[in-house]
């Protein structure tokens, strides 16, 4: 168990990276490069670890996370389930959330940034999954200034956006986001920041690309081999 300090930033073995690529006109050159294989850090135990959990919406994210959570003994962050939260809670940013998520859009990175903080220092674990973060190079900037820290490992669930419409209209849990016109817009907010991201952690050998088709179970046996040097 690590210790608890005032401030989650401290928390983080790596230091702080000031090295941000500006680079985005290549990044399908880098898509071609992406592999499955990247290296898996072994942690030790009592040290922070963070795993990033990427792909649109409907790909599996959340599903994923709950079996990697009762394998491994992660804590679940979800971004999105913290700011329904933050909705529900009538907060002073909830009526601005909730027509952001409505369009499609995403929401400003202070404040989900904040939220995910907030939530990482409530846990006494150390072993995060921090799931649909980051969504937006603006969000991935927002969390290394932040939190002070990079990701030890990046998921990132690939998904036909057939199959993903198909699930997110199947998926019944009364969200507002959840209908076609508003899936649209998401697909194309995906495709508009999301690849950046990807592309940024491909090129630092931290991105598990991971073929999202198939049951929960055949996807979680890909998921599984990432975390086989984690203990619970
Ligand atoms: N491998 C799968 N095959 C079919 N349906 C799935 C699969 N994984 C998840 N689902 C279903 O698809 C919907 C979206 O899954 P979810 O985990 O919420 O995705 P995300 O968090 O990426 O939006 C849910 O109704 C879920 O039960
Ligand atoms: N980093 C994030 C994550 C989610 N959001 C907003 C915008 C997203 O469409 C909604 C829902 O996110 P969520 O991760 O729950 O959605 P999916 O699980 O991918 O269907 O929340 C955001 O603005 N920024
Ligand atoms: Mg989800």
């Amino acid at each position: 168990m690590w210790r608890r300090v005032a401030s989650v930033s401290h928390l983080f073995s790596h230091s702080k990276s000031t090295k941000f690529n500006q680079q985005g006109a290549s990044t399908f050159k880098i898509w071609e490069t992406f592999t499955s294989e990247s290296e898996i850090p072994t942690p030790s135990k009592g040290s922070l670890f963070v795993t990033f959990v990427l792909g649109g919406p409907g790909s599996g994210k959340g599903t994923q996370c709950a079996k990697i959570v009762e394998a491994f003994g992660f804590t679940h962050v979800s971004a999105g389930d913290l700011l329904r939260r933050e909705i529900a809670s009538g907060s002073a940013y909830g009526s601005v959330i909730l027509s952001t998520i409505r369009e499609g859009k995403i929401v400003p990175s202070q404040v989900t940034v904040e939220l995910i903080q907030k939530e990482m220092e409530s846990s006494d674990n150390y072993k995060f999954l921090i799931d649909g973060f980051p969504r937006s190079e603006e969000n991935r900037k927002a969390f290394e200034k932040t939190i002070g820290a990079e990701p030890d490992v990046v998921l990132f669930f690939d998904c036909p956006e057939q199959e993903m419409v198909k699930r997110v209209l199947n998926r019944n849990q009364g969200r507002v986001d959840d209908n076609i016109d508003t899936i649209k817009k998401r697909l194309e907010i995906f495709d508009e920041l999301n690849w950046p991201v990807i592309n940024y952690y491909s090129q630092r050998g931290k991105l598990h690309k991971i073929n999202a088709v198939g049951t929960v179970d055949e996807i979680f046996e890909k998921v599984r081999p990432i975390f086989a040097p984690l203990s619970k």
